[in-house]
């Protein structure tokens, strides 16, 4: 019996073109039902370009160049996982929400691609789940009148809608002011705990880590050098590049740091 998770198993990128550069070497994380894996590096490390191997949906200039996903110990296509085994939120909800069309469109898109009918209470039910409290409102809305705190309230409820039992959160709060910021974080929180969701959480910020994770893997320049629980991580950290993120993170949120 294989134990149920989804596995990203050496994953490899290159860039294309005429000197081509490995931006991802041999990564390899397991997300597991209930549990939050943090993925956490300096900008440019390859954060997104993991998400992105992993959804099948690599921007053009890079290629997967090996590696494969395993779900509960099968092979996996990654376009098949995206929207019923993986809903994803990222960053910039602006960015992720078509212009023309309004909150209902995306919530009924999101639906029918699920071969799923409209339900109004459950419609009803998840959108206010995420904080908002007057749904029938919202849904006649376009993205240009609306917050970007609500369209990400609105982009987690679309990822509950799908009922994915994994979801990759991008930077979930980086474009968001920081009172909406911990609102969408206990959100979040919330939401994974309820669901019991294996959630992958992409960030440079180690204080969202503390917040969310359970376990973090440490990313420098496409590879994995550290992985462990988040308790172990903040108080042992073992590479320098993890112990560089901590020492930022306090520097920035403890004036005088005990160590
Ligand atoms: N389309 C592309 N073509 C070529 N190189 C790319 C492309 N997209 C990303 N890269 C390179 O891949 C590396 C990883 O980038 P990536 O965006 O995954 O990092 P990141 O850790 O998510 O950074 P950030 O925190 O700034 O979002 C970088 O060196 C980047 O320049």
């Amino acid at each position: 019996m294989t134990a149920p998770g989804l596995a990203l198993q050496a994953l490899s990128v290159t860039t294309t073109g005429p000197a081509p550069r490995r931006v991802l070497d041999d990564l390899s994380l397991t997300l597991v039902p209930g549990r939050v894996l943090a993925l956490v590096g300096a900008s440019g490390s390859g954060k997104s370009t993991a998400v992105s191997a992993a959804l099948g949906v690599l921007s053009p200039g890079l290629r997967l160049s090996g590696g494969e996903i395993r779900l509960d110990g099968r092979p996996a296509a990654p376009k098949a996982l995206r929207g019923r085994i993986v809903a994803s939120v990222l960053q910039n909800p602006r960015s992720a929400f078509n212009p023309l069309r309004s909150m209902r469109d995306h919530v009924q898109e999101t639906l029918r691609a699920l071969g799923r009918d409209w339900d109004a209470r459950r419609v009803h039910d998840t959108l206010s789940g995420v904080g908002i409290e007057t749904p029938e409102q919202i849904l006649p809305l376009y993205p240009f009148e609306m917050s970007g705190g609500m369209l990400q309230r609105v982009m987690i409820a679309l990822a509950l809608l799908s009922e994915a039992p994994y979801l990759f959160a991008d930077e979930p709060t980086t474009d968001l002011d920081l009172v909406v910021q911990a609102r969408i974080l206990d959100l979040l929180a919330d939401a994974q705990a309820r669901h019991g969701l294996g959630m992958l959480l992409i960030t440079h910020d180690m204080g969202v880590v503390a917040r969310l994770a359970d376990e973090v893997a440490v990313l420098d320049r496409g590879r994995i050098v550290e992985q462990a629980p988040v308790g172990d991580l903040f108080h042992a950290p073992r590479h320098p590049v993890s112990r560089m993120l901590i020492d930022a993170h306090l520097s920035l949120y403890d004036p005088e740091p005990a160590r």
